[in-house]
């Protein structure tokens, strides 16, 4: 097993850091690129998922393994589906094989698509036929992932009627569901969401369109972190936009009960440690919409020894790992106390942090990053760090850059 040792954090945390574009962003737009060849994308993310996501599009093999990505396992599957002449089986790493994807199956199927299970009924590999789908009418439960009904979404333009989404039940995680509305927006589609419906309009060719993919604000996470940990620390972090596509940049107003001030001056953001901690304001936290920050939000509370109460996640589970268990289990091994319910998570106050305990990533490029600005506090090892590449490969240099 690979053991990174991070030392104690001894200087002042300070400097800039240039992080990569968002990857949520670049997944939907290399989707849309294929359709629609006339965009041009600035700003491309380098992580594993969307190195995978853009291979996979231009792969001539009849077998796509797209390892840990979520979004590209998701989006291809409707992108394949529609894809007349094409027969690909698509499949992942072991912890693919075990998120679920029934209910994007079973739309795709209701609209006339032909796929398959290769092994589990419900799950990954996918054997599908590519087919032109004409109905444009689906029913769609939306409270599992919105990565459902974003893959429907970004193919539905190209269908002869265009489509028209209902929901049921309740919509998680929905500024993802936003973004892609929006970038679909951006192209000049023309679509409509009323209560629990979704309609997109056709549109089989665009105008000449360039889009700049702003930075990964889950990524940003991490440095809000450091900066909350770490008195009189201030960091610059680029390029981002006062109007994010990103649910994540919530980050700005959650993390200034934290102490962590964010002010914008043009593509750059600094965050600064004010010292003005505001707890009380962090209970009841609903993280429905912004489900990939609650790894650093728990940690940055434990390292400050304040409580938090966590709710809205019930997607963690079927994530990378199941983040609620392996956020309990490293917590608990640093002297945290945590309890946690299929969607909830709620950490009591902790006066004192083991040194030197080695944590557990779970194949979770979050697990790794999220624990890391606890170095601010005690010398922490990180077990296989390069896990970090799935959304972020250069983290350790930038993190190192700003820390020592
Ligand atoms: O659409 C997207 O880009 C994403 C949606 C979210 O997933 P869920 O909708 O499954 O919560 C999020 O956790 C994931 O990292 C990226
Ligand atoms: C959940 C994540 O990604 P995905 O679902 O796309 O694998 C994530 O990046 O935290």
């Amino acid at each position: 097993m690979e053991l990174l040792k991070v030392n104690k954090i001894k200087s002042k945390v300070s400097g800039n850091v240039d992080i990569t574009g968002s990857k949520s962003e670049t997944n939907r737009l290399l989707i849309l690129q294929q359709l629609y060849p006339n965009l041009q994308i600035e700003n491309v993310s380098n992580s594993d998922d969307s190195v995978l996501m853009k291979k996979a599009l231009t792969s001539t093999s009849s077998e796509i393994n797209i390892g840990h990505a979520g979004t590209a396992m998701r989006f291809l599957t409707s992108y394949f589906a529609v894809k007349e002449n094409s027969e690909i089986v698509l499949t992942g790493s072991h912890r693919m094989k075990n998120r679920p994807i029934k209910i994007l199956v079973d739309a795709l199927i209701s609209l006339g698509a032909d796929i398959q299970y290769l092994e589990k009924e419900g799950f990954p590999p996918l054997k599908i036929t590519g087919k032109k789908l004409t109905k444009d009418f689906v029913e769609i439960d939306g409270n599992v992932s919105s990565q459902y009904i974003s893959s429907l979404l970004l193919m539905a333009p190209t269908l002869q009627n265009g489509l028209q989404l209902k929901f049921k039940g309740e919509i998680t995680s929905v500024p993802y569901i936003k973004m892609t509305l929006s970038l679909l927006a951006s192209l000049g589609i023309e679509l409509s969401w009323d209560d629990d419906s979704i309609s997109i309009k056709p549109k089989p060719i665009i105008e000449h369109k360039k889009v700049v993919v702003e930075s990964d604000w889950s990524s940003a996470s991490y440095y809000y972190s450091l900066v909350a940990l770490s008195p009189n620390s201030e960091v610059k972090i680029s390029s981002y936009k006062q109007n994010s596509l990103q649910g994540d940049s919530v980050l700005a107003t959650i993390y200034e009960n934290l102490g962590v001030e964010t002010t914008f001056n043009e593509h750059t953001v600094t965050l600064k440690n004010t010292g003005n901690l505001n707890p009380s304001k962090l209970i009841d936290l609903n993280l429905i919409g912004a489900p990939d920050i609650a790894q650093t939000i728990v940690v940055t509370c434990f390292g400050l020894g304040i409580s938090c109460f966590l709710t809205g996640l019930h997607t963690l589970k079927i994530k990378e790992t199941d983040r609620l268990v392996a956020l309990k289990n490293e917590i608990e091994k640093l002297g945290g106390e945590v309890e946690i319910t299929n969607e909830t998570l709620a950490l009591k106050p902790s006066t004192q942090i083991n040194e030197n305990v080695s944590i557990a990533t779970y194949d979770d490029h979050r697990m790794a990053m999220a624990f890391a600005p606890l170095a601010t506090k005690v010398s922490i090892v990180i077990e296989e760090p390069n896990v970090v590449s799935k959304s972020y490969p250069t983290f350790w240099e930038d993190f190192h850059k700003v820390t020592l």
